[in-house]
């Protein structure tokens, strides 16, 4: 049997934007544009691990909504799997305290303003249908 581990990322939205979250590290991935998250750690469930990253990365309170769907191969053994996710009233505004060094709220018409990461690609591309849609409310 393969092992396989999921990485969540958090397409974090609010009033129809996208949080986009750039990277500082490490080299080969610094620079270039993510949804934030990381790895689901064994027995967790990824919406509780999405609530975790989020808040030790960016210091904020969330839930998950839902999944979106499809799953992105990443360097083996990982893989991307991306859930819509929203702030809990009373959350702090997002701080890239950990693992970035700028955040960017982007629109449906400013989302491919930023260098995503190449494996993120496809994820953000059904992410901008979700945005398209009306966002994560419902
Ligand atoms: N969070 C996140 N990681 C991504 C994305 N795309 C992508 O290739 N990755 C890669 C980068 C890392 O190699 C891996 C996730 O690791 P991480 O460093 O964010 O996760 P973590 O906080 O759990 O890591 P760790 O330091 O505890 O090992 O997945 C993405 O959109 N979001």
């Amino acid at each position: 049997m393969t092992e396989r581990i999921v990485v969540v990322g958090a397409a974090l939205l609010d009033g129809g934007r996208l949080l986009a979250a750039r990277r500082s590290a490490p080299t080969e991935l610094a620079g270039r544009w993510e949804l934030p998250g990381g790895k689901v750690e064994p027995g967790e469930a990824p919406e509780a691990a999405l609530v975790r990253e989020l808040r030790e990365e960016l210091g904020v309170e969330t839930e998950a909504v839902r999944r979106v769907a499809g799953e992105w191969p990443l360097r083996s053994p990982y893989v991307l799997q991306v859930w819509t996710a929203r702030l809990l009233a009373g959350s702090p505004e997002p701080k890239a305290l950990q693992d970035h060094d700028e955040l960017r709220w982007l629109t449906a018409g400013t989302l491919w303003d930023v260098e995503w990461l190449e494996q993120d690609v496809g994820a953000v591309r059904e992410v901008a249908r979700v945005l398209d849609a009306g966002g994560a409310e419902g």
